[in-house]
């Protein structure tokens, strides 16, 4: 269900930003086409229209009627976008497709579909907007006594007819619509498809060829059902001095009396608009869809408190997980596994992930052998190629950004092909990187930001989650000797979590090695709490509890964070006075987090009650 909602969030927004982007880059043509339409014998063309209005009324004349075309466009794409995804969901079940995956002709007759549920909210949009448009022509032409504004188009039209005036023209509306969104989606997929290069996916062509394809789909509909529109238009501007003809009466009327060239009257302002406005209603719209990281950023993050290895070939500690109070646990091909049992753990995990995170309350992650190691391919394959698949994956030892960004491009392609044959695509993988080296560290920023820059990307499956401290791989690389206040870390540990946090991301501490030694544990992880690291790694249960509990704030500051949000909700000023503190984003912020870990530990305590 939250998926479908994020779905339908993140198509509406979608749709909207769209329509605005359409409107403000086509609005002056779509004036001059309406003008053209209802008075073709006023204006000599295109330009000589274009021109008049301009020195008689200014640009405000050229982009009157934005405010209906905005409450049009937005309104319109954004239930045309979301009942897009409902009809390509519905045509897809029927023919036991994947949705991404229709031909052009089902991705067609989707959008002619969903053009039935937008015209409810086009018609009476555009019936005002189109008036607007010609307000000045109807004045000049005596079919209006004075000017009016928007509101006031509305308020006599409810007043003289009543409120189904507003839908004068829908018959016309639908006749338009429906046959034009047919032509509009088969030119834009026909369109992407022809520019997609070999073995690329059409998601992938770019933000120009995005554009061309968006414009190219509107020649296609204008094409096919300019003289509908014009008869809608003139039916919804000259309805003002009372009820027009039909449909039609309307056409025959206007074919007999001023020939066939009045049906194309308004045709190529409309064919010149149509490329910038849905140029702009297209890329706005597949780039704002697409990046996950605008809907993940309201999915709430797992808590992870305490992170625990269980090495995937050992069975009877991955048989363990359910029976575990842990908030998440990471099923290991590396570090914990020989290299001689690489194999065998690969593919333990692929068999029993799926059940264990069935049986398990907390989250169960992965981590594959590194980049450099050669094996990273592979486990992602056998790990990723299939559904369902891993919710989180750790990769170690980053050392540069190039691996990360290959990590998230190729486990991109693997988790598409895994879907693409008939399932619904499961949640995004949230993956969560390790800094074991000097090299890491330094170039951990631009890791960070190649990392959220290719789940940023049009389909991507992921999103970074965070970022953990490979200590004993660090010590190694650097020759460091380990004392027990691990002083000769601290550097490291405050760079990898000021990066992190710089990044709205986890950052998850170092682990101890002396799982026996309980007191030592407690002391670094409260350390590692106090600092702002969200979480500890640890390898053995007997460390669960110890490290949880260090990182659960005291009752002072959960009570502190409750009364400083609600306190927030009621002032929902930038910055205020709390118990004699300013208070800003960032401890508004803070305060959510500890909320977070708060209301986790409830729901976990509730779920081990049960
Ligand atoms: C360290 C261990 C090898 C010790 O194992 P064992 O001798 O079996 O311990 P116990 O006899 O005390 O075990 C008691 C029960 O607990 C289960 N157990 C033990 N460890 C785990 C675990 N990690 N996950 C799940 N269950 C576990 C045992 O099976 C016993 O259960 P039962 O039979 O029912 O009584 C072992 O703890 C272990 O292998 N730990 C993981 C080590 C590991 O993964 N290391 C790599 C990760 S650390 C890292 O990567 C560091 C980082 O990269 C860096 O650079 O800093």
């Amino acid at each position: 269900m939250a998926e479908i909602f994020k779905e339908f969030i993140t198509t509406f927004l979608a749709g909207s930003a769209g329509g605005t982007a359409c409107v403000y880059a086509g609005q002056p043509l779509d004036t001059v086409k309406v003008k053209l339409q209802t008075f073709p014998n006023v204006y000599s063309g295109t330009f000589d229209c274009f021109k008049t209005t301009l020195k008689t009324e200014g640009l405000r004349g050229l982009y009157k009627g934005s405010v209906p075309a905005l409450v049009c466009n937005v309104s319109e794409n954004a239930v045309l976008f979301v009942a897009l995804g409902c009809m390509k969901n519905m045509i897809a079940y029927i023919t036991n497709k994947q949705s991404s995956n229709l031909s052009n002709i089902e991705n067609a007759c989707a959008g002619s579909l969903s053009s039935i549920f937008s015209s409810l909210v086009v018609c009476p949009t555009e019936l005002v907007k189109c008036r607007m448009q010609a307000m000045s022509e109807l004045y000049t032409t005596g079919k209006l006594e004075k000017p009016m504004s928007p509101y006031g188009v509305v308020r006599s039209m409810i007043k003289a007819e009543g409120v189904l005036s507003l839908f004068n023209g829908l018959t016309s509306t639908w006749v338009r619509e429906m046959p034009g969104y047919f032509f509009f989606f088969y030119g834009y997929e026909f369109t992407r498809n022809l520019l997609t290069a070999k073995g690329k996916e059409k998601d992938d062509i770019g933000v120009v060829k995005t554009a061309f394809a968006g414009g190219t789909a509107g020649l296609c509909l204008w094409v096919a059902i300019f003289p509908i529109d014009v008869i809608k238009s003139r039916i919804q501007v000259m309805s003002v001095a009372g009820k027009q003809e039909g449909f039609r009466k309307t056409l025959f009327h206007v074919a007999r009396h001023e020939g066939i060239r009045a049906l194309y009257s308004g045709l190529l302002p409309t064919v010149i608009r149509t490329y910038p406005a849905n140029g702009a209603l297209f890329v706005t719209y597949e780039y704002t869809k697409d990046t996950k990281q605008f809907v993940n950023q309201f999915s709430r993050r797992p808590v992870r408190r305490a992170l625990l290895y269980v090495p995937g070939h050992d069975v009877r500690k991955v048989t363990k997980i359910p029976s575990l109070q842990v908030d998440c646990t990471v099923l290991d091909c590396e570090d914990g596994v020989a290299l001689d049992k690489k194999d065998e753990a690969r593919s333990k995990i692929a068999e029993m992930y799926d059940d264990i995170a069935q049986k398990s309350s907390c989250e169960v992650g992965v981590r594959i052998n590194a980049p450099s190691s050669g094996l990273a391919k592979n486990d992602l394959e056998v790990l990723f190629g299939k559904v369902p698949y891993p919710s989180c994956l750790v990769v170690p030892k980053i050392d540069d950004h190039h691996e990360i960004t290959w990590i998230c491009d190729t486990l991109r392609d693997i988790v598409l092909n895994a879907i693409l044959p008939k399932q619904v695509p499961p949640n995004v993988i949230r993956i969560i990187f390790q800094i074991e080296s000097a090299r890491g560290l330094l170039g951990m920023k631009e890791s960070v930001e190649a990392g959220i820059a290719s789940c940023a990307k049009i389909r991507c499956t992921s999103q970074i989650d965070g970022v953990i401290f490979g200590s004993d791989d660090f010590c190694a690389d650097l020759g460091i000797s380990r004392t027990s206040e691990a002083i000769e870390l601290m550097y490291a540990r405050q760079k990898i979590l000021t990066t992190a946090k710089a990044y709205g991301l986890q950052a998850i501490d170092m682990v101890y090695i002396d799982y026996k030694d309980t007191d030592g544990l407690r002391r670094q992880s409260i350390e590692g709490f106090k600092m702002g690291f969200t979480g500890k790694q640890i390898i053995h249960p007997h460390q669960i509890q110890t490290v949880q509990d260090a990182f659960i704030p005291d009752s002072q500051k959960i009570e502190w964070a409750l009364e400083l949000l609600k306190a927030y909700d009621e002032s929902r000023k930038g910055a205020f006075t709390f118990q004699g503190q300013m208070i800003d984003l960032p401890t508004i912020l803070q305060a959510r987090n500890i909320v977070n870990i708060y209301k986790h530990i409830n729901e976990q305590k509730k779920t081990n009650a049960e």
